[in-house]
């Protein structure tokens, strides 16, 4: 009988150093409702299907200590730990690097977005195999202005969203995406999956699902997560 693989992959990206955060410990190890965030987001990724294959990109010097926060803290959710890069870029290429297939859909998930809802993993990995890629995304609450050396101008917000992650892509396009040379610009997948001349679908995601990047997003965290239990 014909051995059935299992075709859908988590990228959880927590490779970085959070010096916006200011902290001792890199924030993706911070406790929130006294659980570190990264186990909050890979928990996330398990509720929303258990037989996503999760792949956590840590730096290299964290990954003791992430172990010994999974024992000290009973955590058996499964994963493997690839090595991250010197920038966002680099962690998720490493991160695709170890998907050995093709022919399935992979998410890709900041690790420090610990508030993603299991429903709307769901939804973006959905939409992301009949449309080949769903990047989850909000719209502008505030008004917005671009500024350059002529000066500054306002911009039409209605045309503008805010992006998130997950963002969730066909493995075999989004393999062929990174293939290209690092370009400042690419602050996140789908930005360098257009690159590479793809169409990027948009879909409705949540402000609930911040990105902890700045000590007063902690705040809002806690309190968001109390909401929700
Ligand atoms: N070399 C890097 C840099 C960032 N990330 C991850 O990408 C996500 C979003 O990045 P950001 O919030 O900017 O995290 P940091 O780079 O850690 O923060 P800072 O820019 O403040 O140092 C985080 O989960 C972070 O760990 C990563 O995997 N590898
Ligand atoms: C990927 C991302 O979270 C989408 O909003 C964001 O672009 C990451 O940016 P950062 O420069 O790593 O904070």
């Amino acid at each position: 009988m014909e051995e059935k693989v299992n075709n859908q992959y988590a990228i959880i990206v927590a490779g970085g150093a959070g010096s916006r955060m200011q902290s001792e410990i890199p924030k993706q190890f911070l406790e929130l409702k006294g659980l570190p965030i990264l186990m909050h987001t890979l928990t996330a990724f398990y509720n929303a299907d258990q037989s996503i294959n999760i792949i956590l990109t840590l730096p290299k010097d964290q990954i003791a200590y992430w172990k010994s926060l999974c024992t000290k803290f009973d955590f058996t959710i499964k994963h493997e730990i690839v090595e991250g890069g010197e920038t966002r870029f680099h962690s998720v290429s490493n991160g695709l690097k170890t998907i050995k297939i093709d022919d399935g859909i992979v998410a890709i998930h900041d690790g420090v977005r610990p508030l993603i809802s299991p429903n709307i993993i769901k939804e973006s990995i959905k939409q992301s195999k009949l449309l080949g890629n769903a990047i989850v995304c909000v719209p502008m609450k505030d008004s917005v202005r671009e500024r350059d050396e002529q000066g500054n101008r306002h911009l039409d917000r209605n045309k503008l969203v805010a992006v998130q992650t997950p963002q969730t892509f066909n493995i075999k396009l989004i393999k062929e995406a990174f293939k290209a040379d690092y370009q400042p610009t690419f602050t996140d997948d789908a930005s360098v999956f257009e690159a590479n001349s793809g169409q990027v679908n948009l879909i409705e995601g949540d402000y609930m699902n911040i990105k902890i990047t700045t000590p007063e997003d902690l705040i809002f965290a806690e309190a968001y997560m109390e909401k929700r239990r």
